[in-house]
């Protein structure tokens, strides 16, 4: 089981210096609007992915009136403690170490403590851009393969190189078609094995998302799920050749892996066009339980649920058997935030658990 049992804050966002220990398995996080909440759930996010979950500049996780952050968390990974430190001084190389070994590569630790978050934000992934339903696969798969966020490191690293050289060779009024064959050749293989992964996970992944959006949405309408890639109809090494002047005008990388997206269908419609927002939420839900599964099927345990201001998205009946299913069914550890302490304790008698409150 993984559980974390205490952690330090200092200077990240809103916090100065805060220490809390975490008693139980439930673990409810409550206080006014801007107190500190989501930046708590946040820094305990930080420890399981090296990274913020809302902010992708990582200054902007420093206390505005500080020069660096600081967190320290204990965990507990069946029986065997975990100590993590995570130190921004302010400069562009932020420090991880696990019981006081440093990592050489942050992308090492991902997947070493599983955790998956549910954000007011996050129904976005149903009805925004497709970057984010990339983002929901990527976080997924990089915490059950570590081979795949390598990969994908370099894919991105070298799309950025040819959309440079792109440009370059636009600014030139030439090309270089022997450099170009290189770096051509150096995006093919990772954006395979990626595309590669995204097939095999995506294929476990949509019994799973078909299965909880029925229990949740509590009723039998039809959604699929199809993970749709360029790559399904020609292999990257072809798009990049038929792709060849469109690619030189535009000064960018027309096909690729980085246009991957997910269709949802309800019915046989598009789910975000038709979706209310209650089947919106739904789905939602089930993406993210769906993750939590597929987690706890590798690991062999629970991951951390963290999840921010859900009272927003679900009536109290929902909210029950949620709990129920982590917390009873699951075992898993939950950290919750809620505006209404009230509405927390109800709920943990409810459930007839021995939550912990803590008031910010
Ligand atoms: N780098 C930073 N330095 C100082 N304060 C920050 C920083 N980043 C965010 N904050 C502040 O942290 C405060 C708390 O934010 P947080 O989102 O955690 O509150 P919350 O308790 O979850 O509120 P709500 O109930 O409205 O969701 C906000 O007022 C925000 O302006």
């Amino acid at each position: 089981m993984l559980t974390l049992k205490k952690i330090a804050i200092t200077h990240f966002k809103n916090y100065t210096f805060n220490g809390f220990n975490f008693d139980e398995n439930v673990v409810g996080i409550c206080g006014l609007n801007g107190k500190g909440k989501t930046n708590l759930l946040d820094a305990i996010y930080y420890c399981c992915f090296t990274k913020s979950y809302f902010t992708s500049t990582d200054a902007l996780n420093i206390n505005f009136d500080k020069d660096g952050f600081r967190i320290e968390a204990h965990f507990y990974n069946n029986d065997i403690p975990q100590k993590i430190i995570c130190i921004n001084r302010g400069n562009s190389k932020k420090e991880f170490s696990v019981n006081d070994i440093p990592y050489e590569k942050l992308s090492q630790h991902v997947g070493t403590l599983p955790a998956v978050i549910i954000a007011p934000d996050d129904v976005d992934i149903i009805i925004a851009g497709s970057e984010g339903r990339r983002r929901y696969l990527d976080t997924i798969i990089c915490q059950l393969d570590a081979d795949y966020l390598q990969q994908l490191m370099q894919y991105n690293k070298v799309m950025q190189q040819r959309n440079s050289l792109l440009k370059r060779f636009a600014e030139q009024g030439m090309v270089d078609a022997t450099l170009l064959d290189i770096i051509n050749q150096q995006l093919i293989t990772p954006a395979e094995i990626v595309f590669n992964k995204r097939t095999l996970y995506t294929q476990q992944l949509i019994p799973l998302i078909t299965s909880f959006y029925k229990n949740i949405a509590d009723n039998d309408e039809a959604i699929s799920f199809e993970y749709i890639s360029p790559l399904q109809q020609n292999t990257l090494a072809n798009w990049l050749q038929i792709n060849k002047t469109k690619d030189a005008v535009l000064q960018r990388t027309n096909a690729g892996i980085h246009k991957d997206d997910i269709h949802f269908t309800l019915n046989a419609q598009p789910f975000k066009t038709i979706a209310s927002q209650g089947q919106r939420k739904s789905l939602l839900f089930a993406l993210k339980l769906a993750q939590y599964q597929l987690l706890k099927n590798d690991k062999g345990y629970s991951p951390l649920l963290l999840l921010d201001d859900v009272f927003e998205k679900l009536d109290e009946k929902r909210m029950y058997r949620l709990l129920h299913w982590v917390c009873k069914e699951n075992n898993g550890q939950v950290f919750i935030t809620d505006t209404h302490q009230q509405r927390l304790e109800a709920i943990f008698d409810a459930l007839d658990i021995k939550g912990q409150i803590i008031a910010l």
